[in-house]
């Protein structure tokens, strides 16, 4: 059954109703009896990974039965696992943490809690993944080749994620905010937004926000300004690094920025000219790299004109956002293919909001493609007062998951992630958007206790 989507396109409707018969092979039937250990053996994306000892792609046992990620325990997948996954066969690792995964998989009725599973080596380990030849299955396996070894995370929390929030939140929780990101590893937290206060309120107190973490060091916190008026704010309030944006839509950038797509490239280089002379870095967003709420798709071309002048203004990256969310690996592909013959990969950002639950694979093919810099936010905060309809940005939690799974670094301690999330979706009063989040910080909670 199809309808209109709130974009106006065309959408399949009625699948969540069918969702038990999906559900079954993950095993979520089994989930209220499984005891913590299972739990996050079960759903860490690292205890899943395709081990030495594996029979198939991320078997572990639980309650006597073994279970795969791969929802198939067929000879044929077993197959298709060792041609793809050769490394899997490799001589069985002796690390005690991965005895330590070995021995609660293989506990059947006799499991005994292992330490204190918030500690973060209950997640995956990057040396430990790259002791296992993680680094060489990106490099080598068929699927993988030409995946980044290491992605560079921009957190877009503290803006984009509280942007849109009707209630204020108070300065302080949003310091708190910014310096929890800071601690678990992240190398750019997006702090906040030099605009105008009467168009954000919410982010009225930016120069406050600047202020208290000015102490703050070993961290990127950029801020996004819209015209010099923001910049010099920003400035005085002791910035050290800016974005500014433009739209490939010229609707919405009537709707957010009041100007046409023209004036704003031309505000922009303004304000790059600006910061050039006091050498602060410059990032260029490039917003409805999609589809316009207004306007519909946007044509490919479009967004690599505006990615081009932002590049060639002098931005050093470029983050290209699918503002509204409705992209998928099918048109992100032809999309990023416009822009990348305008400006190299390495320059590029992915920003996906997640309305349709398709930033996942729309991450994917972008990292397969080269892109190796993806902003989200933690969990999955956001959304664009400008946008209406469009969720918020991909859960930060749900990407170092995925890439954790993959065996690519990022930096990020994911136990204490979950814990920021928890930390801000509490005083938002909601739960969180992260998947991620919500079954391991369940797990975690429950660890706690024992
Ligand atoms: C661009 C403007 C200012 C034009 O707004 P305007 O009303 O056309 O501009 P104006 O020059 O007439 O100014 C109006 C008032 O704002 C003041 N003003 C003017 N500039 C500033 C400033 N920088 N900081 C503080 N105050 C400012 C200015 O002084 C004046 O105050 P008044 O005299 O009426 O008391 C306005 O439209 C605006 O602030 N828009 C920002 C909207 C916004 O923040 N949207 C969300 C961020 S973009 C986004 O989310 C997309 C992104 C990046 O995340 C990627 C994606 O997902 O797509």
């Amino acid at each position: 059954m199809y309808e209109l989507n709130i974009f106006g396109f065309v959408s399949s409707v009625g699948s969540a109703s069918r969702m038990s018969s999906l559900e079954e092979p993950l095993g979520f039937d089994k989930l209220p009896s499984m005891n913590t250990i299972d739990r996050i053996q079960r759903f860490s994306s690292g205890a899943c990974r395709p081990r030495s000892d594996d029979m198939g792609m991320g078997s572990c046992r639980i309650d006597g039965m073994s279970w795969s990620s791969s929802n198939s325990c067929s000879d044929d997948y077993d197959e298709y696992t060792k041609e793809t996954f050769p490394w899997k066969r490799q001589t069985m690792d002796g690390s005690p943490r991965a005895n330590t995964c070995r021995r609660a998989c293989n506990l059947d009725n006799n499991r005994i809690p292992y330490g204190n599973i918030c500690e973060s080596s209950y997640f995956p380990d990057h040396d430990e993944l790259e002791s296992r030849g993680s680094q060489d299955f990106l490099a080598t396996n068929k699927f993988l080749k030409g995946m980044p070894k290491l992605v560079k995370i921009v957190e877009v929390g503290p803006r984009d994620g509280l942007q849109n929030e009707k209630n204020f939140v108070p300065t302080t929780i949003k310091v708190e905010l910014i310096r929890r990101l800071v601690s678990c590893g992240l190398s750019v937290v997006e702090a906040t937004s030099f605009v105008s206060p009467k168009w954000v309120p919410q982010l009225s107190d930016a120069k406050y926000v600047m202020e208290a973490v000015g102490d703050i060091e070993g961290v990127r916190l950029p801020v996004l300004i819209p015209n010099m008026k923001g910049f010099e704010a920003a400035i005085a309030a002791g910035a050290k690094e800016i974005g500014v944006f433009a739209s490939a839509s010229e609707a919405f950038s009537k709707a957010n920025i009041n100007c046409s797509i023209e004036e704003s490239l031309s505000r922009c280089r303004a304000v790059v000219r600006g910061a050039k002379e006091l050498s602060i870095p410059v990032r260029g967003y490039v917003s409805c790299a999609i589809a316009c709420p207004d306007e519909g798709p946007t044509p490919p071309s479009k967004v690599a004109y505006v990615a081009k002048e932002l590049y060639e203004m002098g931005c050093f990256e470029i983050s290209i956002a699918d503002t509204t969310g409705v992209g998928t690996p099918g048109t992100v592909v032809p999309m990023l293919e416009a822009v990348m013959a305008v400006v190299p990969s390495e320059k590029l950002a992915v920003h996906f909001h997640d309305t349709y639950g398709q930033s996942l694979p729309n991450i994917l093919i972008s990292l397969q493609m080269g892109i190796s810099t993806i902003d989200s936010s933690v969990a999955g905060l956001g959304g664009c007062p400008y946008a209406k309809g469009a969720t918020g940005n991909v859960a930060t939690e749900d990407v170092v998951y995925m890439l954790d799974g993959l065996g690519v670094k990022t930096n990020v301690d994911l136990s204490k992630l979950i814990m920021v999330g928890d930390f801000i979706t509490k005083q938002l009063g909601r739960p969180s958007g992260s998947k991620t989040a919500i079954v391991l910080g369940r797990a975690m909670a429950d660890a706690s206790k024992m």
